[in-house]
């Protein structure tokens, strides 16, 4: 099996620690941006995500749909809100 990457620390890996790399204000921007955007569609599967996440159930979430239909906007929307707290 492959191993991940280590940071020169060795404690993490860059992967990771790329992704832990964002700015809280630009996801605020983002969302004030975005938020009001999303459709009826989109904002209830938001919303039924969210809430798995806010009332710690958590679970797995399919979002299926044809290409541009505006998967990964929900996807940033929904990791946006959730990373800016
Ligand atoms: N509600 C919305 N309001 C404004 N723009 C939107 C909305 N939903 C999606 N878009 C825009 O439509 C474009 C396509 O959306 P997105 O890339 O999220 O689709 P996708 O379903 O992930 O596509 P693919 O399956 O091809 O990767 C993007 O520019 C995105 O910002």
């Amino acid at each position: 099996m492959p191993k991940l990457p280590k940071t020169r620390t060795q404690d993490s890996n860059f992967l990771i620690l790329d992704e832990r790399n964002y700015s809280p204000e630009l996801l605020l921007q983002t969302l004030d941006q975005d938020c009001r955007k999303m459709t009826d569609e989109q904002k209830k599967v938001y919303d039924e995500i969210l809430s798995a996440v806010d009332d710690g159930i958590g679970g797995m979430f399919f979002l299926d749909g044809f290409g541009g239909t505006g998967k990964t906007f929900l996807w940033k929307l929904l990791s946006a809100t959730i990373r800016s707290r």
